[in-house]
């Protein structure tokens, strides 16, 4: 980039970047790097080089997001979420239940200390992530960012494991069966972000819900049972 000369940088960094939270809601100023999994670890050391990058030398300037977790799909129906192999994340696990790809949801613990047990998360809309990043580059644009800054991308509203079941339910019209089994290791009782930095720095604030998360969702998974499969 340098020889480029393009010194401007946005950065895909993750709410895991946070570790087990000290407080609720994750303001960027709650420490970093204590994190629960090494996937969280790359994330934290890339932030603290691209912080050392922009001390040494004052030409970089780095936007990091930290996404909380991004769900959802593009409103037309067409491009959506299709993980390779057994999905590893709550939603397009519970999508692939209700198109009737897999049998039923695991879900990982019913002992934490939120509403019902189940583990709670801010699930953020994709276009709403999205967006987030055009205003990080509107903000390059406008010049007054220097060095490294850090903003949180979530809605702001943490939702249980049952409540998004109950929430796909209603969006696709679908029974999503699950099975309550051991936590899995790694994961945090609950994790939702504050989101006025990006607010009030960026002029940007997630828009879309529970329910268009989990309508734009089946409306996708409804148009492509097997995903981007060709059979
Ligand atoms: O089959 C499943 C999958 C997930 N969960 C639960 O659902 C919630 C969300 O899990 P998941 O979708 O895997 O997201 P996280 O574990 O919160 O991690 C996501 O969110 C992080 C940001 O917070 C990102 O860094 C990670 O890449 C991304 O996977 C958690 O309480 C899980 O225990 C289940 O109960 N069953």
């Amino acid at each position: 980039m340098a020889e480029a000369e393009v010194f401007n940088l946005v950065y895909s960094s993750s709410a895991t970047v946070y570790g087990e939270p000290q407080f609720l809601p994750l303001t960027e100023s709650h420490p970093t790097g204590n994190c629960t999994n090494p996937y969280g670890k790359t994330k934290y050391f890339t932030e603290e080089i691209l912080k050392d990058l922009c001390t040494a030398d004052d030409r970089w300037r780095v936007i990091s997001l930290r996404y909380f977790n991004p769900v959802g799909a593009h409103k037309s129906g067409k491009i959506g979420e299709d993980p390779n192999g057994i999905p590893n994340n709550l939603m397009p696990f519970i999508s692939q239940v209700a198109i009737g790809r897999r049998d039923k949801l695991l879900v990982y613990g019913d002992d934490y200390d939120t509403v019902d047990g189940t583990g709670v998360r801010d699930y953020i809309h994709i276009v709403d992530l999205a967006e987030g990043h055009v205003k990080a580059l509107d903000k390059f644009r406008t010049g007054s960012i220097k060095g490294f800054a850090a903003f949180n991308l979530g809605t702001g509203q943490g939702y249980s494991v049952l409540e998004m079941v109950k929430a796909f339910e209603k969006a696709s019209g679908r029974p999503v069966k699950y099975e309550i089994v051991a936590r899995r290791p790694g994961d945090v009782g609950t994790s939702y972000a504050d989101p006025t930095l990006a607010m009030k720095q960026l002029a940007w604030k997630a828009k879309r819900g529970i329910n268009e998360m989990c309508e734009d969702t089946w409306r996708w998974q409804n148009n492509n049972p097997n995903g981007f499969a060709k059979l």
